[in-house]
């Protein structure tokens, strides 16, 4: 899968493909539906395959202090666009220039000049451009001004509601990871390199994999049941998400996960967090030996739903 960074890097070459629009946070089962639509179109037209997605994703940059947290960094986005079989990603910039853009302008300059569409899918409820202005009726109006073809795939729902990124979040905070998965396609993970903490932990009993969440704002908070593939081998553990108000209050998020009976080094690797199920909240505790008490009381948790 090639990765395009920006309209700057459009080339001659990559004129002529089958193309979508979109965020694809989380490449959830409904954008899956739509990547398997362009897929095919990709096979009749014998055209690359184009997904056109945004970083930072809009909201984030309208309002960066309170976009909703991301399922996928652009790292795993991209992972995941190439296992759905995507021939070229073109990522856009999101700025100035870009949101000030009409639909009109951005059909022009991205899909016209830029990439030479010849088909496009979308969403049936998608909307871009400027004051998000333009829809499959604008689209198919300049279809066939320009010379290509739009069609919308219908909406994927699970129990009765529409998949969106929206309704991921939703049901990972509340904790139902059964759903998730069925949302997803695949159950919820977060990956990333394991750094070195303050190696407190090895004296609450818990020795913890810090992985780095960098600028991610993770949708889950709190102690969770996880899995960890290593060698090949379902490693079980508990992992925490957050601020670890009762050690230190940088504010920042950490992601920690304590393996159980397993006694190996992890510093440096880059690994993979499967959630399972919450255990609980993260809380403040008054003293170290209460979260010690409390990180006991997890694993024991955790081991009675695993059977150890
Ligand atoms: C299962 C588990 C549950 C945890 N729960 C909390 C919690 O409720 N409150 C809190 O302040 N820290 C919690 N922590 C974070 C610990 O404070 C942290 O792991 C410890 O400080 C070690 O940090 P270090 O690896 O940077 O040394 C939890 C950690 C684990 C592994
Ligand atoms: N459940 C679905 N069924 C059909 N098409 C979908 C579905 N979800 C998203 N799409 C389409 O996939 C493309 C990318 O969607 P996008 O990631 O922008 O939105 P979303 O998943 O609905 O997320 P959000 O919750 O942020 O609106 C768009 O064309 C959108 O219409």
């Amino acid at each position: 899968m090639e990765l395009v960074r920006g309209i700057q890097n459009l080339r001659p070459r990559h004129r002529g493909c089958v193309a979508t629009i979109g965020n694809f946070d989380g490449v959830h089962a409904g954008h899956q539906a739509i990547l398997k639509r362009l897929r095919a179109d990709s096979a009749r037209m014998n055209l690359p395959g184009c997904v056109v997605i945004f970083e930072p994703q809009p909201r984030e940059y309208f309002s960066p202090g309170d976009a909703p947290p991301r399922l996928t960094r652009l790292r795993d986005k991209l992972a995941l666009l190439e296992t759905q079989g995507v021939d070229r990603v073109l990522c856009l910039s999101f700025n100035r220039r870009l949101r000030e853009m009409s639909a009109e302008q951005f059909v022009q300059q991205i899909l016209i000049d830029g990439l030479g569409v010849k088909h496009l899918e979308v969403g049936d409820d998608f909307r871009f451009g400027c004051d998000r202005s333009g829809d499959f009726a604008f689209l198919q109006g300049s279809g066939e001004r320009h010379g290509f073809t739009v069609e919308a795939a219908n909406t994927v729902a699970e129990s009765g509601e529409r998949i969106s990124s929206t309704r991921v979040r939703q049901v990972l905070a509340e904790g139902d990871f059964s759903l998730a998965e069925r949302l997803l396609g695949r159950p919820f993970s977060i990956s990333g390199r394991v750094l070195h903490g303050q190696k407190l932990g090895r004296q609450l009993g818990a020795p913890t994999a810090n992985v780095q969440l960098k600028r991610l704002r993770a949708p889950l908070q709190g102690v969770y049941r996880v899995s960890v593939e290593l060698n090949g081998v379902t490693q079980k553990g508990v992992a925490n998400i957050g601020s670890r108000p009762t050690v230190d209050g940088d504010g920042q998020a950490h992601l920690e996960v304590h393996l159980l009976d397993f006694d190996g080094d992890l510093y440096g690797r880059r690994i993979t967090v499967v959630f399972h199920e919450k255990l609980r909240d993260e809380q403040r505790f008054d003293s170290l030996d209460a979260l010690k008490a409390a990180i006991k009381a997890d694993f024991a948790a955790a081991r009675a739903q695993w059977g150890l």
